[in-house]
């Protein structure tokens, strides 16, 4: 994958080569080993669509039950996969995290070595929303970022160029966390509303000018605007699927469908992985991916949250150069392709928010959206003092407190 030419089509023409692994499950997707050990396509374990003629190709031989399951397990249970023979205490548990902090320093202990990288260079804040800015709660239409936090983030905007990256559609994102001053990339980064290119001789296709209430002038970026039709589709077919399955819900996020199983009794998992995999079968131009409790439907094509952070920084000017400093910090899968990005690329570093040991491509870790508030607070007091700026009660969170 060429990162630098974020100006190529990401548009599959022919989708054949990626079909083959379309229904197979990446060793991501598995439960999560303590291992560390990097992803590469050579983990790709690729299922055929049809096992034998007559044995039809379901959920649970195809791994995608396995996958589900393991999507944010209890914390003890993660730790009883990585040793089977374990007696699970909530000590245990506490080891186990220690050890692997070990490999994934927390970004609050290590702040010190944070900032003296940071020290001569600018900043580039990605943020993902869902288990980073709010904390995962049954209800995806009520998963709200505190006060505390949307002033945390307003702060850090004012020092560094910062953008939410989200699975949600960017409107969604959008009217969650309210901040002009931000760039957003919804539906995983296929639809980026960021600043007017850096490059203005570039007229791609999938460019889309336009200018804000306030007369802003933004870009808008939408690689994969020929789905819409077949997304908007399969939304409506995925919420008639699923109508008797008590707990299901389904979103359309305009580039791409979510279907949630979080409030689903287990016992159903399969009836819902099921109804993901059949329509799959009837559009080989689409493809799933897995988040939280949640099964993702989104076009066949070369883009990622990974992509969106590559196509930010060359919007920005800011790619490829020895003095910017991107950091993304996220909590789910599909971060992993922008920390995968940053780590490839030598250039900046993710962060991974997890109150339990994970697989990842992330350097820093932080437990929970208490944590990054915590952090991202940290930074701008950091860069206050760092550029001689009286550090304002207004600019910490719950910093406005009364003598
Ligand atoms: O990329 P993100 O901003 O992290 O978005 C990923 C998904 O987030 C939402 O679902 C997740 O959060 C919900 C609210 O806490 C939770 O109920 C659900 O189980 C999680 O999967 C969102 O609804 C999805 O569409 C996003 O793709």
């Amino acid at each position: 994958m060429d990162l630098k030419s974020s100006h190529a089509s990401p548009v599959l023409a022919d989708p054949t080569p990626v079909n083959k692994s379309r229904l197979g499950v990446h060793s991501s997707l598995l439960p999560y080993s303590q291992t560390g050990t990097s992803f590469s396509s050579s983990m790709y374990i690729s299922i055929p669509r049809k096992n034998k003629p007559g044995v039809p190709d379901d959920v649970r031989s195809n791994g995608w039950l396995d996958a589900m399951l393991s999507s944010s397990p209890p914390r003890k249970k993660l730790i009883m996969d990585m040793n089977s023979d374990a007696v699970v205490t909530d000590e245990t548990a506490d080891n186990a995290y220690a050890s692997w902090m070990l490999k994934y320093p927390s970004a609050i202990n290590a702040f010190e070595q944070v900032t003296s990288a940071a020290k001569t260079k600018t900043i580039v804040m990605f943020l993902d929303y869902d288990g980073t800015l709010s904390p995962i709660v049954d209800d995806p239409d009520r998963a709200f970022m505190s006060d505390g936090m949307r002033s945390a983030v307003k702060s850090v905007a004012k020092y560094f160029p910062t953008a939410i990256i989200s699975g949600r559609s960017r409107d969604q994102v959008y009217k969650l966390v309210g901040l002009t001053e931000l760039y957003y990339a919804g539906s995983h980064g296929m639809d980026i509303m960021g600043p007017v290119r850096f490059d203005e001789s570039d007229n791609h296709l999938n460019y889309h000018s336009s200018t804000d209430k306030k007369g802003k002038e933004f870009n808008l970026f939408q690689p994969a605007k020929e789905f819409i039709p077949m997304i908007d589709e399969v939304f409506k077919t995925l919420v008639k699927n699923t109508k008797g399955i008590k707990g299901a819900k389904v979103e359309n996020h305009k580039f791409c469908a979510s279907v949630h199983y979080r409030n689903v009794d287990r016992k159903n998992w399969p009836v819902v992985g099921q109804c993901v995999h059949d329509l799959l079968e009837k559009y080989p131009r689409l493809r799933l991916t897995h988040g939280r409790k949640v099964l993702e439907v989104r076009p066949v094509i070369d883009w990622d949250k990974g992509r969106a952070v590559q196509h930010l920084l060359d919007s920005l000017g800011l790619s490829g150069r020895d003095d910017v400093l991107p950091i993304y910090i996220g909590d789910d899968r599909t971060d992993e392709d922008a920390f995968k990005v940053l780590r490839e690329g030598n250039q900046g570093f993710g962060i991974l928010v997890s109150p339990f040991p994970k697989e990842t491509q992330a350097f820093y870790s932080l437990r929970d959206p208490a944590e990054v508030m915590e952090f991202l607070t940290r930074l701008v007091n950091w860069k206050e003092v760092n550029d001689g700026v009286a550090v304002s009660a207004a600019s910490v969170p719950g910093g406005q407190r009364e003598c």
